[in-house]
């Protein structure tokens, strides 16, 4: 198989405004909405079942599971059991992809890359993405016998929504839209762990930011519902405390580069013509021409809300396809634990502020946390 030019990341022109277009209309629809809240609830008590009162465990095996889980929702309109057979199935591919091939749809990256891998550790690695593209190929036929075409919760029935013609069109043919979910999950891997782990320590490091979020969930969720969608814009604590981790941690701190097809001059410096641009996402939410006292962590300054500055998802066409749903769930991920559970460290003196870099995202430094209910 040739994974060449296949996919969205790498792509340009038609075939990435198609397949940038079905991602997000996949995400627009009310039933996409409802099946997340509903597939999300599940996935919070399963995680939490990973922690314990008693016992101090690291977070960050759980939560990478639980990345895979929140793609193959939004991609299968389901959730996987951690212990499932497709989920090891999942995560053996994407971790071997993430580790050795992230570059692979890319040329002349991935003729660097050869330099550096033996021919069949580069076989290794096409034939893990064509094992994904057989797990996708089952999935797609699973769901056109489900026959849930009218009201498509997730991508691969949004696919299937298309019509003939639209499906004819080579950017979306079917091993493309198996590539760009591909994509995806790797796209997603790092970013989206990093940022609910960093969310986390923020909340074990400020304990009484923590105990606040709580307050306000109790005080507008009276009784044991769980958090929804309709209580986000009450819940204007807890969303102002996930905005500022965003900004002032930046789990992902650069854009995915780019290239320039004219000259252009920037202050003064020319910018010849297919340079490639690679921009600092971190930057501008501690620029201190934007923000007062920028390297503070202070939840209540989204009290006044900020049009500048503020891109943990990247700008322009480019940014991150995933961002609409993440923000959602990351509210109600972080909610729903928050409502239940109370993050304490193992050791509260040892939560250093310096971050690990893992060539994508910025992680805190490894730690250990207990679960301990709490009565609401
Ligand atoms: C909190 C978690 C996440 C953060 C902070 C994040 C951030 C970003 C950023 C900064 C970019 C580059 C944007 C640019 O170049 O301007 C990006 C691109 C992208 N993200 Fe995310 N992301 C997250 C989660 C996800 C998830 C869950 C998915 C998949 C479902 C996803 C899919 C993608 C894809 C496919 C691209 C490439 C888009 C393109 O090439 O057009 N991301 N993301």
């Amino acid at each position: 198989m040739s994974v060449y030019g296949l996919g969205i990341v790498w792509a340009n022109g038609h075939q990435w405004k198609e397949l940038n277009k079905l991602i997000l209309q996949s995400q627009q629809t009310a039933t996409f909405q409802q099946n997340m809240q509903q597939e999300l609830t599940q996935e919070v008590n399963e995680l939490c079942k990973c922690f314990s009162p008693d016992n101090a465990t690291d977070p960050l095996d759980c939560f990478y599971d639980s990345t895979l889980n929140v793609v193959s929702i939004m991609v299968f309109g389901k959730r996987f059991q951690y212990n499932d057979l497709e989920l090891n199935t999942l995560r053996s591919s994407i971790k071997y992809i993430f580790k050795n091939g992230q570059s692979l749809g890319r040329k002349e990256t991935f003729f660097s890359w050869l330099a550096l891998f033996t021919k069949s550790q580069v076989n290794e690695v096409v034939g893990e993405i064509d094992k994904l593209h057989g797990f996708m190929k089952q999935k797609l036929e699973n769901h056109a016998m489900e026959n849930n075409k009218k009201l498509p919760h997730d991508l691969l029935a949004a696919y299937l929504n298309l019509s003939e013609s639209e499906r004819k069109d080579r950017a979306l043919s079917e091993e493309n839209v198996f590539q760009a979910i591909v994509d995806m999950y790797i796209a997603a891997y790092d970013t989206y762990t990093a940022t609910m782990i960093m969310i986390v320590f923020y909340l074990l490091k400020y304990p009484d930011v923590q105990r606040k979020c709580r307050e306000e969930i109790h005080k507008v969720c009276k009784g044991k519902r769980p958090v929804t969608i309709d209580d986000k814009d009450k819940l204007c604590y807890v969303e102002s405390t996930i905005k500022e981790v965003l900004r002032i941690a930046k789990p992902v701190v650069l854009a995915i580069y780019r290239t320039i097809e004219r000259s252009i001059t920037v202050e003064g410096y020319n910018i010849p013509a297919k340079s490639i641009i690679l921009f600092d996402l971190n930057d501008p939410q501690i620029d201190p021409t934007l923000w007062d006292n920028p390297d503070v962590f202070d939840p209540d300054r989204w009290t006044n809300p900020h049009k500048n500055g503020y891109i943990p998802f990247g700008l322009g066409p480019r940014r991150c396809v995933g961002a609409p749903t993440i923000d959602l769930t990351l509210f109600l991920m972080i909610t729903n634990i928050l409502q239940k559970f109370e993050l304490v460290p193992e050791d509260e003196k040892n939560l250093p502020m310096e971050k690990e870099w893992s060539g994508i995202a910025l992680f805190p430094k490894p730690f250990k946390m207990f679960m301990k209910p709490v009565d609401y």
